[in-house]
């Protein structure tokens, strides 16, 4: 994963033009899986043979090709939504962006640090929600200071005491849905240059849906750019002006949200 060079602030350059944040190139994604089975149970006289012959059991090794010579470039200021069937490939194509798996082949360069905010982002459930706030905010480059001054305003919009004084218990005692709404109120406190979002909103009720709603438009606007993986074509229709459509691995269609949902859903209709 390489770094571009771009100026700091704004969605253009002095002369007007856009300011790439990633630039996918060809990316191929394949996982490796070892010791999976053929799917056939081995039969007993097999066994019986390896064990006579003293061979051991060979681990097999397969590969799935997540994501098959993918390509766009995305810029600044842009909420870019991913859309595609269970297994298209979505979450793995984010994490390559988000420098957590590599490139097979192809490449993929960012500007900055992509910052993946996952339904399954670690933090500590024995710690209380206020901690993990803090913590998270030290995890994000704050500085103690600023972190304990952050703190209640991240409580305050993650929603989490509104039934009761949630923020002084242990994450541990939370639903998935309010652990997925602190951890989206602790990404979105701090300006990303790259915020990957994965389906993190989908757990939200639909109050806090508008908030975050609201919070991505107000991220783009300080120039960062945003992705949201979900399966929720409302979220994406209401926060992205552009989608991109990946199916077994491969891009069926970038363009705008109207266009793309529109194609998306008369092929799941289809189906
Ligand atoms: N850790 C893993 N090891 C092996 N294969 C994996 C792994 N994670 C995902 N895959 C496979 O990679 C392919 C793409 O999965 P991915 O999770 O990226 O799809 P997705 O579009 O995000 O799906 P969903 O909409 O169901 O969340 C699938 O075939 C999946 O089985």
């Amino acid at each position: 994963m390489a770094e571009l060079n771009a100026p700091a602030d704004t969605a253009t350059t002095a002369t007007g033009e856009r300011i790439p944040t990633v630039i996918v190139d060809e990316a191929h994604l394949i996982y490796r899986v070892y010791g999976a089975g053929t799917g056939t149970p081995a039969s007993p006289v097999a066994a019986l043979r390896r064990i006579v012959s003293r061979k051991p059991n060979r681990p097999t090794l397969r590969e799935v090709h997540a994501v098959k010579g993918v390509s766009f470039t995305a810029y600044r200021g842009e909420a870019i939504g991913l859309i595609g069937s269970n297994g298209s490939g979505k979450s793995t194509l984010l994490r390559a962006i988000a420098g957590l798996m590599p490139v097979n082949r192809g490449a993929i360069y960012t500007q900055g640090q992509p910052s993946l905010l996952g339904v399954n982002a670690a933090l500590l459930g024995d710690l209380t929600g206020e901690r993990n706030v803090v913590l998270g905010c030290l995890a994000m480059g704050m500085t103690p200071e600023q972190a304990q001054k952050k703190a209640p305003e991240i409580v305050a919009f993650s929603g989490i005491n509104e039934r009761g004084d949630f923020g002084s218990l242990p994450m541990r005692t939370y639903s998935s849905g309010m652990q997925a709404r602190l951890r989206f109120s602790i990404s979105a406190a701090k300006r990303h240059d790259v915020l990957l979002i994965d389906e993190a909103l989908a757990t939200g009720d639909t109050r806090f849906r508008r908030r975050s709603e609201q919070r991505i438009r107000q991220l783009r606007e300080d120039a960062g750019t945003v992705f949201l993986v979900s399966h929720s074509i409302g979220s994406i229709r209401d926060t992205c002006e552009r989608s991109i459509w990946l199916e077994s691995g491969v891009i069926r269609m970038d363009g705008p949200t109207d266009e793309v949902t529109k194609a998306y859903e008369d092929y799941m209709a289809s189906r």
